[in-house]
């Protein structure tokens, strides 16, 4: 993946993304930090096209995506997965419906009758979505509803849905922001064995500093939605944590949920 002077200017006039110039290769897990409005998030959802970047050029896979629309946009996200701090899942289907669901989710109009086909899929199928969960931990709770799991269950839900799609990158958004501190190491334990067994590049937005510098082989750090330092996790100092998150360097510590 390679962004060349990407930038991101919504409609209201505020810049997200400023110039960021980013090559992740296939053996990356990459942490990207910021305080809140740093544009983290803006940068995940111009990779996975979520979002058209305004200028500069993105680069997937050695195809320009910068400007592609309808059917390709589906086909990039096809191969891009991504997690976000709210799960999405369909709360009355059981989990192994839910990880089917990832594999129609970029078909509109297929995913909206979705609740009403799913129990038409493969055998092939549902043991590929079978596998995702065994990946992920929790195939024993393949049968049970969704709304029924932890918040951490959950997440490993969603990661199994997106691994469904067989993605190529995997983006996470503050996956674990909403997590008490056990399940977001699981979480992270499962996004890091993820990477390792498909060698796949990972790229994580997280709040916690500690568990950014644990899990990520290099730290992102952005400002003002620029890239200002971009280093490994043993040369990230306190004066650039600092730079990073200025005066709200208190949210350099997290902010989890509290433990049950
Ligand atoms: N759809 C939008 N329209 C206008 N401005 C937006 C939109 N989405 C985000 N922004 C603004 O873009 C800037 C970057 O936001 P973004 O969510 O990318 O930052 P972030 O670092 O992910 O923050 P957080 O950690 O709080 O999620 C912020 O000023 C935000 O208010």
């Amino acid at each position: 993946m390679r962004t060349t002077a990407l930038s991101k200017v919504y409609p209201n006039g505020t810049r997200a993304v400023s110039n960021v110039s980013l090559t992740i290769a296939p053996n990356e897990f990459v942490s990207i930090i910021g305080s809140s409005g740093a544009g983290k998030s803006s940068l995940l959802r111009c990779i996975n096209r979520l979002i058209r970047p305004t200028s500069g050029t993105l680069e997937l896979f050695g195809t320009d995506i910068t400007a592609v629309s309808g059917k390709q946009i589906r086909q990039v996200r096809q191969k891009v997965g991504m997690i976000f701090q709210q799960f999405h899942l369909v709360r009355r289907l059981t989990v192994l419906e839910n990880v089917l669901v990832g594999r129609l989710r970029f078909n509109s109009s297929f995913y909206s009758h979705c609740c009403s086909i799913i129990r038409h899929f493969s055998k092939d199928e549902k043991e590929a979505a079978f596998e995702c969960l065994q990946q992920v931990g929790i195939a024993h709770l393949a049968f049970q509803r969704a709304d029924t799991l932890s918040g951490g269950q959950q997440q490993r839900v969603a990661i199994a849905r997106a691994l469904a799609q067989e993605p190529e990158i995997f983006l996470a958004d503050e996956p674990i922001a909403s997590l008490d501190p056990h399940s977001a190491e699981v979480v992270m334990d499962t996004l890091m064995e993820i990477h390792e067994t498909r060698n796949i590049p990972v790229l994580v937005n997280l709040h916690h500093i500690d568990f950014a510098t644990r899990y990520g082989k290099r730290i992102v750090g952005m400002r003002h939605g620029e890239v200002i330092h971009d280093v490994s996790p043993s040369a990230l100092t306190d004066e650039m944590i600092t730079e990073i998150y200025g005066a709200r360097i208190n949210e350099a510590s997290g902010g989890f949920a509290e433990c049950a």
